[in-house]
């Protein structure tokens, strides 16, 4: 996710991976803006790979081409995943989401709206998403609502994790252009009711509710 919320101390949270760093937000979005036009490449480049029909011969010479851009990539990288990352102003930046991350090639990306009362986002999914012929795969769908259900249940300013995810899926969900909604239903302490949908022109194709918990020890949130 990027932007700005109240953050767990780095020991707060088991998965260990609140990085505190001093970049100025300035050169995290200067950046962040440099790594995306790469994983937009990489992400056309994963599309095309799917779909080439070049023969054998020019898939092993795209192959090694391509291993040689690996290897110069493999000389300055980070010891692990980039976890998330945040500033002195609170700028938080996780490139390597799996939905959402600028320098992740297998998030669609999902770029999520927030409102008053609904996250929303428009994404157009293509042939790395496919599970049955032409739809999208189920566990991306969920992988999805996951996320925004996520991002809705931590309101931009506390955190919280997928407790339990319950999806339906009401019908085959076409690759191409879809909208995906999630919203607070309610709330019972630290635990969150979230409700999600994703559609496509006809309507609600998968539907979830969801249960987040704000882990013990996490802040409450004080703010974006
Ligand atoms: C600020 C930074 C922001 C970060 C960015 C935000 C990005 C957001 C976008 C990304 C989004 C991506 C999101 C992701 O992908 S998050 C990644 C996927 N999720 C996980 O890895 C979570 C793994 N599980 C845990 O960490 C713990 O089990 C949690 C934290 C969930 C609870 O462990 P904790 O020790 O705290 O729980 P407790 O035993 O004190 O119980 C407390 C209450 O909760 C109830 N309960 C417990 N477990 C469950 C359950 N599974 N379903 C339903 N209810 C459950 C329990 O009955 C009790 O209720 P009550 O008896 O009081 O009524």
């Amino acid at each position: 996710m990027t932007g700005r919320r109240s953050f767990p101390e780095e020991s707060a949270v088991g998965v260990g991976g609140f990085v505190r760093e001093d970049t100025p937000t300035a050169e995290v979005d200067r950046r962040e803006a440099v790594m995306a036009s790469l994983t937009g490449t990489v992400r056309e480049l994963i599309d095309a790979t799917i779909r080439t029909t070049v023969d054998d011969d020019e898939v092993h010479r795209i192959r090694d081409g391509l291993a040689a851009l690996v290897a110069r990539l493999r000389t300055a990288q980070l010891p692990g995943p980039a976890g998330i990352r945040y500033n002195a102003e609170l700028r938080s930046w996780n490139w390597g989401n799996a939905v959402m991350g600028a320098a992740n090639a297998i998030a669609p990306p999902l770029r999520v709206q927030h409102d008053s009362s609904v996250c929303h986002a428009d994404v157009v999914l293509g042939a790395a998403y496919e599970g049955p012929p032409g739809l999208v795969h189920g566990g991306v769908s969920a992988m999805l609502l996951d996320h925004i259900m996520g991002e809705a249940a931590s309101a931009m300013r506390r955190t919280a994790f997928t407790g339990t995810l319950t999806m339906r899926y009401r019908r085959g969900t076409p690759l191409g252009p879809l909208h995906l909604e999630a919203s607070i239903v309610r709330e019972e302490g630290r635990k969150i009711f979230v409700a999600g949908s994703i559609s496509d022109a006809g309507g609600a194709t998968v539907e979830a509710d969801g249960v987040f918990i704000q882990p013990v020890g996490t802040p409450a949130g004080g703010g974006r």
